[in-house]
């Protein structure tokens, strides 16, 4: 007998929002993901949502994080993602306040904070020569210099110095046009347009794969931009960098050595708004 109500929450990290399912039980079995997951995350006619996300048992960490972006596809990872299912482990009591996880990208662990109702998570290290910096783009785009680099996602970050005064249009036309680049980013990427603000903090806009538009906030492309800003010393990183997005504040920190980013922390909100079932219309 098919299911007819599934118990979710809706979350958000910074306005990146989610629809979240607890299937320890394995109660989405039978159903077809990738579909369900773009029905539910239709704005207007469904409940809406950047992506999708279920708790999940697992034998190597407190639980598995699986991760769907709202076009269907399955993700390795998501940055705000990571900081809402973190939290509603916490409150199902599938984990403590402080918790490892696993997902497609590594094993990620995380802090419940409830005096300020954020959570701290931290990233598998950054091995700085899987990173691509200063590469140029000489077609006609942002700009003429961009970096790339995995952080758990694909990310390019791109430097410029009105990413605020930027219209929508020019977010979605530029993201489209490097997202779709297959010849540079054969799997795609998430694009980040930055502008160091001080020593201290960027402002940061980004069009993500998947949502095919831009979101208020991503979690992973914030620390891919963090970290490149602090390699190439544009921002003290020694020090957690305030990063602006349109959704809220993240605040990433990390200690570089030669080789690698480590101790890397993405700390910000997560936001339970609503829990409720959904119903077939939802999904059908
Ligand atoms: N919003 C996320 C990133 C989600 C993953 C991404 N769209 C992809 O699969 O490429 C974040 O906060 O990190």
């Amino acid at each position: 007998m098919p299911i007819t109500k599934i118990p979710f929450a809706k979350m958000n990290g910074c306005g990146n929002d989610f629809i979240v399912v607890d299937n320890r039980k394995k109660m989405m079995k039978g159903f077809d993901l990738g579909t369900f997951v773009k029905n539910i995350c239709a704005r207007g006619t469904s409940l809406g949502a950047d992506g999708f996300m279920m708790l999940e048992p697992s034998d190597i960490a407190d639980f598995k994080m699986r991760y769907f972006n709202a076009d269907g596809s399955e993700g390795a990872m998501c940055g705000n993602g990571a900081r809402c299912l973190s939290r509603f482990a916490h409150l199902v009591g599938a984990a403590s306040e402080t918790m490892s996880f696993e997902t497609m990208a590594g094993i990620y662990q995380a802090e419940v904070l409830p005096a300020t109702h954020t959570v701290n998570v931290k990233f598998p290290d950054v091995p700085l020569k899987t990173l691509q910096l200063n590469q140029p783009y000489p077609t006609e785009g942002p700009a003429s210099l961009y970096h790339y680099g995995f952080v758990g996602v694909p990310h390019t970050v791109w430097f410029l110095d009105n990413v605020a005064k930027l219209s929508d249009r020019q977010i979605t036309e530029w993201g489209k046009q490097i997202r779709y680049d297959h010849a540079r980013f054969p799997q795609g990427t998430n694009v980040n347009f930055a502008q160091v603000i001080d020593r201290h903090s960027l402002q940061i806009r980004t069009y993500e794969r998947g949502v095919e538009a831009e979101t208020y906030a991503c979690g992973s492309g914030s620390t891919a931009a963090a970290i490149v800003a602090g390699i190439l010393g544009l921002v003290e990183s020694d020090s957690p960098i305030r990063m602006q997005t349109r959704g809220g504040v993240l605040r990433i920190s990390y200690q570089l050595s030669e080789e690698l980013a480590r101790d890397v922390y993405m700390e910000g909100n997560a936001k339970l708004v609503a829990t409720g079932e959904l119903l077939p219309d939802a999904w059908l």
